[in-house]
């Protein structure tokens, strides 16, 4: 795993952009792993702007999103299908319908999240993974005490990732849902190159847990330690809590 402290989100996006501009000059059919949340935000107006310079293109990339709430309904403006459309698909030249994601709209879920599986083992699963974490640890939504090596499934969010979240929902944990559809962590892992970006201090222990911790499931992300190419992007203040800097 790669550790790079970068002073500002800026310089984390751009290279992280870099990452993926590499990846489309080579491979313009790549398969990319979004994220949502606050922290790839950056990284997708950098995505945007060199789009928009003819840098590189999306115009032949599948995109597979990390999850998605149950509960919502369609359209509903924290839906991540909604999120992935508006802050990266719409504004790239992305194909509609090439950005796929569990469908937590299905009344069989379980058979949802196995399609989606089916689905991203058929597409031979990402090429690049983009990722950010939760204060707990989570990646996707894969909360503390799952199994490490879990595929696509129904997840509870903990108090903690709804407590977080609740400022999408006009600061109101009970508007909050209750579960999600996530990827696996054996889901993410299959990814050929991992990126994670978390900055500021609110995440500072996760990212010291991911950095120097034991893997472990208490900390789902560590799980990123036994990757061959994991790239973790951090501010000064996500690295505050390193002991080793
Ligand atoms: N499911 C998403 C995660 O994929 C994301 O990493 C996390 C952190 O969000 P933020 O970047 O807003 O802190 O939020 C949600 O829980």
């Amino acid at each position: 795993m790669e550790l790079v402290i970068l002073d500002t989100a800026e310089a984390i996006a751009e290279r992280a952009a870099d990452k993926i501009e590499a990846l489309l000059t080579t491979k313009p059919d790549a398969v990319l792993g979004t994220a949502t949340g606050s922290s790839p935000l950056p990284l997708y107006d950098e995505l945007t702007r060199r789009c928009a310079a003819g840098r590189l293109s999306f115009a032949q990339v599948t995109g597979f999103m990390l999850d998605e709430y149950v509960g919502l309904p369609a359209g509903h403006p924290e839906r991540y299908a909604t999120f992935m459309e508006v802050n990266l698909r719409s504004r790239v030249d992305m194909r509609p319908g090439s950005l796929h994601g569990p469908d937590a709209l299905a009344e069989d879920l379980q058979a949802a999240c196995a399609q989606y599986e089916e689905d991203m083992a058929a597409a031979g699963y990402c090429d690049l993974q983009i990722l950010g974490i939760g204060s707990d640890g989570h990646i996707g939504f894969n909360e503390p005490g799952g199994p490490l090596d879990s595929r696509t499934h129904v997840d509870v969010l903990t108090e903690q990732t709804r407590r977080d979240n609740a400022r999408f929902f006009g600061g109101d944990i009970d508007a909050v849902p209750t579960h999600c559809i996530t990827q696996g962590l054996a889901t993410i892992m299959e990814a050929r190159s991992l990126v994670l970006i978390a900055t500021g201090e609110g995440k500072a222990k996760a990212v010291a847990q991911l950095v120097e911790g034991e893997v472990s499931t208490d900390w789902p992300a560590t799980v990123m330690q036994r990757h061959d190419d994991a790239l973790v992007l951090v501010d000064p203040a996500a690295a505050s809590l390193l002991t080793s800097r």
